[in-house]
């Protein structure tokens, strides 16, 4: 079985079918539809319709919420190996008690120690109680926004394992576009695994690629190896786009653990299937990693912080060049391809910015109330703007090319480049004197090592997905979801990106610190 290639997804496209970023049935989550928009190119937010979830329900019938929940409970079910094969659980070799797992091999160690999950520990998925479907940013599965509890799977080591630790050879790829704190995950999946027992650690090198090409052999890890990789930016064993035969991915390894994003998780999941139809005992775990934070469900996915964190130095640069400069208009343009998440909030925490531009929300650029006439407006007022635009913003403005990437992503148009001509034209034409400056620090913002709080974050989540596989899952990757960390099976955090919600709470505050009105 191949992974889809660039040519794949291109067909598919072309064909009308859905773009790979809408991944998912319906590409709809509840109360949120998703659509890939044919014009901008890009998967946007276009509806907020009431409960467009499977199955369909008959609020009428008093048993719906049952039925809601069954469903629920189906869908995040957690995969195990056991569903398909005959494997026997045996005591946990992880003990914090002892200083080498062989001590704790009959399972003796574990006493009374509560530092064990229990396999039927839940967490909350939802805790607002939303009185309204029209409250801000309401998620709602009925017209009455009744209350229906949905909870999934806690994360956590678990005093049954299916794995025997000295027999077991797992791998780590890390595949997709850099994010900080890749590092740091590696080095925690690796020390854990070693606390579990295991001996026979690999790092496959350039993601998927890192399986079939020749050239890139498998790097073997440990506690040695990994020791300092965190102080560093980057991932130590490379990552890369592209497609990949996975056929034969799954006999080579006892656990997998794949480090991505959505394209990544499709991937696994992939090999997953693969290792179940083949009935093999394979355990393959995600660790979501994006920049973009537009993973489904979860709180934040890690090196967010730290990229929102970075952002603030160009934001800052270009305030400062806006600032100094006579009509001086600062313009930044910020990672994110679908998502706005880095531009809001790296907008929000500057508190600098006048104008965001994120690809949720679609803007005017001409006329009465266009981005145009509002800088003329600032420029007027206080004598100098500043703009903050993510790259996937605003793509019904410009020409499109039929690019993708090697793993199929569409190859945007540079906003950023036709605002910075726009900008300068308009204030040409119009008489008005305009000092712009465009900075565009994407790659600086990603390539940095993880700040303090990301590399908690990386510590938690390369921790939770050892203990994931070791509990006998598979096809399931960890996050956190209201501040409690969790597994959640693939399939259902890649239904469709994540996306900023224009009626949320944290939009609102955006424009409220900015000040923008509404371009249209
Ligand atoms: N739908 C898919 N099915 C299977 N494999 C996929 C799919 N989409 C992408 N892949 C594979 O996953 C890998 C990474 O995909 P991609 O480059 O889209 O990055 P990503 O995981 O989405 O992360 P990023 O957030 O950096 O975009 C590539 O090797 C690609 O071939
Ligand atoms: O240029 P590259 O390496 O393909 O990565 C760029 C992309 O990565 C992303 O951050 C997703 O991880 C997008 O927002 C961005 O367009
Ligand atoms: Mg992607």
């Amino acid at each position: 079985m191949a992974l889809k290639s660039p040519v794949d997804f291109a067909g598919s496209i072309s064909s009308g079918q859905k773009h790979p970023c809408c991944f998912g049935v319906a590409g709809c989550n509840r109360s949120r539809c998703v659509r890939y928009d044919k014009k901008s190119r890009t998967c946007r937010l276009v509806t907020r319709a009431i409960s467009v979830d499977r199955p369909q329900l008959d609020f009428s019938n008093p048993d719906w919420k049952k039925q809601f929940q069954e469903d629920f409970n189906r869908r995040f079910s957690l995969p195990h190996l056991k569903d398909v094969i005959d494997v026997e659980p045996r005591p946990t070799t992880f003990s914090l008690k002892s200083r080498s797992p062989l001590e704790n091999v009959n399972g003796s160690m574990q006493g009374s120690w509560n530092g064990y999950v229990n396999d039927d520990d839940r967490a909350l998925l939802k805790v607002i109680k939303f009185a309204s479907p029209t409250s801000a940013g309401a998620d709602c599965i009925d017209p009455d926004c009744s209350w229906v509890e949905q909870w999934v799977h806690r994360a956590g080591p678990r005093k049954q394992i299916y794995f025997e630790p000295q027999y077991v050879k797992a791998g780590i790829v890390t595949c997709g576009g850099l994010c900080p704190g890749l590092n740091d995950v590696i080095r925690q999946i690796v020390l854990t695994l070693e606390k579990y027992g295991v001996k026979n650690i690999v790092g496959i090198q350039h993601g998927f690629r890192g399986f079939f090409e020749d050239h890139l052999a498998e790097v073997p890890l440990s506690r040695h190896v990994v020791q300092n990789i965190n102080l560093a930016g980057g991932s130590f064993l490379g990552v890369s786009r592209g497609g990949a035969n996975i056929s034969d991915i799954a006999r080579r390894l006892d656990m997998l653990f794949v480090l991505g994003g959505n394209g990544t998780h499709a991937g696994a999941n992939l090999i997953h299937e693969e290792c179940r139809k083949r009935k093999l005992k394979v355990s393959i775990v995600g660790v979501p990693k994006t920049i973009d934070n537009d993973i489904l469900l979860m709180d934040k996915t890690f090196g967010f912080d730290t990229a929102v964190e970075a952002a603030q130095r160009a934001i800052n640069s270009a305030y400062i060049e806006a600032h100094s400069a006579f009509h001086g208009i600062g313009l930044v343009k910020l990672m994110g391809r679908s998502s706005g998440f880095i531009t809001m909030h790296a907008s929000l925490s500057s508190g600098q910015v006048d104008i965001c531009l994120i690809p949720e929300v679609p803007f005017t650029l001409d006329g009465p109330n266009g981005v145009l006439r509002h800088l003329e407006h600032l420029i007027e007022t206080k004598g100098f703007a500043l703009i903050c635009v993510a790259e996937g913003a605003g793509q019904e403005h410009l020409q499109q090319s039929n690019a993708t990437d090697a793993s199929g992503n569409m190859i945007l148009s540079d906003i950023g480049v036709h605002l910075h001509q726009k900008i300068k034209s308009h204030f040409k034409e119009i008489g008005v004197h305009s000092d712009v400056k465009y900075i565009d620090p994407t790659y600086m913002v990603r390539a940095v090592r993880a700040n303090a709080s990301d590399a908690i974050l990386c510590t938690v989540l390369g921790q939770n997905a050892v203990h994931g596989a070791f509990a006998g899952f598979s096809g399931i990757t960890t996050g956190i979801c209201n501040t409690h960390n969790v597994y959640l099976p693939i399939p259902e955090v890649i239904k469709s990106t994540r996306f900023v919600d224009p009626n949320s709470r944290m939009w609102h505050r955006c424009l409220t610190s900015t000040g923008q009105p509404d371009f249209h």
